[in-house]
C-alpha cells in the first residue's frame, strides 16, 4: 500500500499535490494529460524531487525522509536505463550488488532473472547489441531482482510495438502477482490498464486523484476524465 498524505511533490517550478492512497499488493495505472504532473509523482516517490508538504509511505511506514536508494521501491523508464560499458548480466546483477561481487546463489537468481524475461543466449552483449525490447527486458530483469514491494514504471514500455508492448505488460502482472507488488504504471494508453491494471489514477493539472476501480474508471468517469478520454 502506498499513502500520499496531504503531500506536495516538487518539480522545478511545478507543484502536484496527493492525498490518497493506492492499494496494494496489485497494479494501478497513472494517466491523465501531457504534463499534467505523472512523472513527478513517480519521481517524488522514488525519492529523485523533493516532497514539500505532507507525508509518503509504503506499507505504513514513512519515506517521506529516507534517502532513494534505501526507499522500498524499485523504478524503470522508458530508457536510460543501463549502463552502456556493462554487459546484460552485469547490468542485471547491479539490481543485487552494486559492485557486482555476487555470491554463487546470487548468480543463480540473476540466471533466473534472465531466463524469466527472455534472455537467455544474450548474457555477454551490452545494451547497444540489443533491441528496444530487450533493452527494456533487461531493465525489468534488474528492477525484479531489486525486490522491492513497489515497482514504478513510468511510460517504461512506450517505444516498444504493440505486440512486445503487451507482452511486457503480461510479464510485469505475472512477476507482480507472484511477488506481491504495488505497480504503479504511467501510460499514454488506457488500453493498458485494462490489459492489466486492478485500479487507474488520473492526475490532471498538478492534482493526483484517489484511484478508481478500473470498471469504475472507464464506465463512470468523472468530468475531467471523460474529457480527456475524449468521451
Ligand atoms: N526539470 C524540470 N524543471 C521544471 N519543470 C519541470 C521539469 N520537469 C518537468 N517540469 C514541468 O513539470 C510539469 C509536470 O511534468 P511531468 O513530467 O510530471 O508531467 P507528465 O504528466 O509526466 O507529462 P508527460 O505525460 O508529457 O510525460 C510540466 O509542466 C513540466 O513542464
Amino acid at each position: 500500500m502506498i499513502g500520499f498524505e496531504g503531500a506536495v511533490l516538487r518539480n522545478g517550478a511545478f507543484d502536484v499535490r496527493a492525498d490518497l492512497t493506492v492499494e496494494g499488493p496489485g497494479i494501478c495505472a497513472v494517466v491523465g494529460p501531457s504534463g499534467s504532473g505523472k512523472s513527478t509523482l513517480l519521481l517524488a516517490l522514488a525519492g529523485f524531487l523533493p516532497v514539500v508538504q505532507g507525508r509518503l509511505s509504503v506499507d505504513g511506514r514513512d519515506i517521506t525522509h529516507v534517502a532513494s536508494a534505501r526507499r522500498p521501491v524499485s523504478v524503470l523508464f522508458q530508457d536510460h536505463n543501463l549502463f552502456a560499458h556493462l554487459s546484460v548480466t552485469d547490468n542485471v546483477s547491479l539490481g543485487l550488488r552494486p559492485d557486482l561481487r555476487l555470491s554463487s546463489d546470487q548468480a543463480a537468481q540473476v540466471r533466473d532473472a534472465l531466463h524469466r524475461t527472455g534472455l537467455d543466449g544474450l548474457q555477454g552483449r551490452k545494451p547497444a547489441a540489443l533491441s528496444g525490447g530487450q533493452q527494456q527486458r533487461v531493465a525489468l530483469a534488474r528492477a525484479l531482482l531489486r525486490d522491492r514491494p513497489v515497482l514504478l514504471l513510468d511510460e517504461a514500455f512506450g517505444a516498444l510495438g504493440p505486440g512486445l508492448r503487451r507482452e511486457m505488460l503480461l510479464l510485469v502482472q505475472s512477476v507482480a502477482i507472484e511477488r506481491n507488488l504495488t505497480v504503479l504504471m504511467v501510460t499514454h494508453e488506457p488500453e493498458d490498464a485494462r490489459t492489466i491494471a486492478d485500479h487507474v489514477m488520473f492526475v490532471g493539472e498538478g492534482q493526483a486523484h484517489p484511484p478508481l476501480t478500473v470498471t469504475e474508471f472507464f464506465a463512470e468517469p468523472p468530468p475531467a476524465v471523460a474529457a480527456y478520454l475524449g468521451l
